[in-house]
């Protein structure tokens, strides 16, 4: 069976009635929000959910799913989302949908996350992907060659039409090649400094457990020990 699919459908074992669910953005998590569409049809199971994107909105809301808003909820008891690179610490890259910004609030603001990933997507060191970085768009210039004296050659991402692609918050993407990214927290720090800059898609400090799938249909299970 498909690996993305196991590990998003795996995920919805940690649902449980009442929850408010922040729902991450990409091609795994859509098995979650679906498998949640289904389990929402039984009596008595009823959640809210929080969308990281307009797209994931708009799958949410083809599947039943009743969408609410920070406004609306104390906190969210769980986060389901992807990734595009995880190490054994848990340490990620995620991006690569362009969902990054909005993922991170959601994730740092749910008390439980899970990262739902192929196997394809673990690595001992990450880095091999490169790391999308959110920038204003109004001197991006600028912010693009001060990124390139940390030790890259950021690349502006191209949406359609050899148009810039631009994020659901109106901001480019810089994807960014560091080579092995030894210090997640280094660079990301050092990023953050960097005026322009508006968040990395490195995430060291938020998942409790990975679920892994594998083509065969088994699911691997990381828990995080350390940060
Ligand atoms: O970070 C993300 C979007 O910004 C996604 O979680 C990441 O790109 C993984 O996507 P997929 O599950 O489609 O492989």
């Amino acid at each position: 069976m498909h690996a993305k699919r196991i590990a998003g459908e795996k995920a919805t074992d940690f649902v449980e009635s009442g929850m408010v669910v922040g729902l991450g953005t990409g091609t795994t998590v859509y098995w979650t929000i679906k498998r949640l569409g289904e389990m929402i049809k039984k009596d008595n199971f009823h959640i809210k959910v929080i969308c990281t994107s307009i797209e994931t909105e708009v799958l949410a809301s083809k599947f039943g799913l009743d969408i609410t808003s920070f406004g609306e909820v104390n906190s969210i008891d769980l986060t389901i989302d992807g990734a595009d690179e995880i190490n054994q610490n848990l340490h990620i890259i995620k991006g690569g949908g362009g969902a990054l910004f909005r993922e991170k609030i959601v994730a740092s603001s749910s008390k439980f996350n899970i990262t739902v990933v192929d196997e394809s997507k673990s690595v001992s060191v990450l880095g091999k992907f490169p790391l999308p970085v959110e920038v204003l768009s109004f001197g991006w210039e600028v912010t693009s060659k001060k990124i390139n004296d940390l030790g890259t050659v950021s690349v502006r991402r191209e949406g359609l039409n050899g148009k810039p692609f631009i994020t659901d918050n109106g901001n480019y993407i810089l994807d960014c090649h560091f080579g092995e990214i030894n210090d997640p927290r280094f660079l990301h720090k050092n990023l953050k400094m960097i005026t322009g800059v508006i968040e990395t898609g490195l995430f060291f400090d938020t998942t409790n457990i990975a679920l892994i799938g594998n083509p065969s249909g088994s699911v691997k299970v990381i828990s995080n020990t350390i940060s």
